[in-house]
């Protein structure tokens, strides 16, 4: 059992300001996913719920109780950290069985044996339990690191970046595995990541954080339909979303917005509330998998541009159309034959638009919002 709460915690590394005044509460067995860019406070956050980083001030609590002089020992926190420090000297099996042979949480060498068993066989690493790190791949280590946090049962498992040295398909079928063992845990996880899909697949909740902020704290649908600002809709979602400063027109009897040289239409629901707001410009939000593409031009409401790059990403590739002065990012298969600088022609889908304030950066709205994430608002 372990709620976790961070009551105005701020952390300072002499002229850094790590962690800003952080308020957090972790509900018992949460998945929770912390987020964000290089540099952003996470593995600091991390170090400071495990107790071996300080803070200056604020409060760590575990169901209510104050840890802040709890010795990192005496937490029962189990941290898998992306530079997982194995036991050099020591096979696979005897660095999966030292949490469990500790003084402070020593098992029968029989219990020992069926948990490094049953958690080897669970990161197909069976085979390996013979063999030093050394003998083994960055991939293997860092399952052997994951599998040696597994074997603890305790209350609070911290993983950095746990996945961070695996291939591509090693690392989907962890991400798989690892939602699947969630249920198992019986613990709490916070789980720090840079890598988006990770953060959307994983987390129960997510949290958001930059420069030592927590911008967001929301599950995986609402951080991707409904982001708190343009940060967050930049971080989450390949090829970044693309962001336009669109005047707001009035035209007959109602108002579109003018994006790529053409006025488009805005949805009702959506256009109420930028009405209310009294706004001349909005940014518009639109991702890459809500533009269509058309090398010939389709009805009035496709808009002429110019292939400007192609670059494949795996199973797609991303398109860059230039569109007047503007380059704009959507996704292609991967077969597609354009020449650049040929003309292309794009559509909106403004169903799928997001709307921000031109100036706060902060989300406005967009259409149907309370059924896209599945709570109104
Ligand atoms: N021991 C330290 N001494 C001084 N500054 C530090 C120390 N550890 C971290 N920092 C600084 O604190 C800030 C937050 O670092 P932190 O490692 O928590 O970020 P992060 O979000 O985990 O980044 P990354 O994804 O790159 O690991 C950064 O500016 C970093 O340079």
């Amino acid at each position: 059992m372990a709620n976790i709460r961070l009551k105005n915690v701020t952390k300072n590394y002499k002229n850094v300001n790590a962690l800003n005044q952080i308020n957090l509460e972790i509900k018992d067995k949460e998945f929770f996913v912390l987020f964000g860019p290089a540099g952003a406070g996470k593995t600091t956050m991390l170090k400071v719920i495990a107790g071996i980083e300080l803070h200056q001030m604020g409060d760590v609590e575990f169901d209510g109780k104050n840890m802040n002089l709890v010795e990192p020992a005496d937490r029962n926190v189990s941290m898998v950290f992306e530079n997982y420090a194995l036991y050099p000297h020591m096979t696979v099996y005897d660095n999966i069985a030292s949490p469990m042979r500790s003084p402070l949480y020593k098992e029968k060498e029989e219990y020992i044996k069926k948990e490094v068993h049953r958690v080897s066989s669970m990161m197909g690493i069976d085979h390996l339990l013979d063999r030093l790190p050394r003998q083994c791949s960055n991939g293997q280590r860092q399952r052997v690191a994951l599998g040696r946090a597994l074997v603890r049962k305790p209350r609070v498992f911290l993983m950095d970046e746990p996945l961070a040295h695996l291939d591509a398909k090693l690392k989907n079928l962890m991400r798989t595995e690892l939602k699947g063992m969630q249920q198992e845990f019986d613990a709490t996880t916070i789980y720090v990541t840079h890598d988006y899909l990770e953060a959307l697949s994983l987390g129960d909740r997510i949290g958001i954080i930059n420069e030592g902020q927590l911008i967001q704290i929301a599950t995986g649908d609402e951080v991707y339909y409904s982001p708190a600002n343009e940060f967050v809709a930049k971080l989450v979602g390949e090829p970044e979303i693309n962001i336009f400063k669109s005047e707001i027109v009035k035209c007959d009897d109602t108002y579109k917005v003018l994006l790529g040289g053409e006025l488009q239409p805005v949805e009702e629901d959506v256009l109420k509330v930028l009405l209310e707001k009294d706004l001349d410009y909005v940014d518009v939000g639109i991702r890459g998998n809500n533009i269509e593409f058309s090398l010939e031009k389709g009805d009035d409401s496709f808009v002429e541009g110019s292939v400007y790059s192609l670059e494949p990403i795996g199973n797609k590739s991303i398109l860059i159309v230039k569109v007047e002065e503007e380059l704009i990012r959507l996704i292609a298969p991967n077969d597609l034959q354009v020449e650049l600088d040929s003309k292309i022609f794009i559509k909106f889908d403004m169903k799928n638009a997001m709307y921000f304030e031109h100036k706060s950066k902060e989300f406005i709205t967009r259409h149907n919002i309370e059924s896209l994430i599945g709570v109104s608002k």
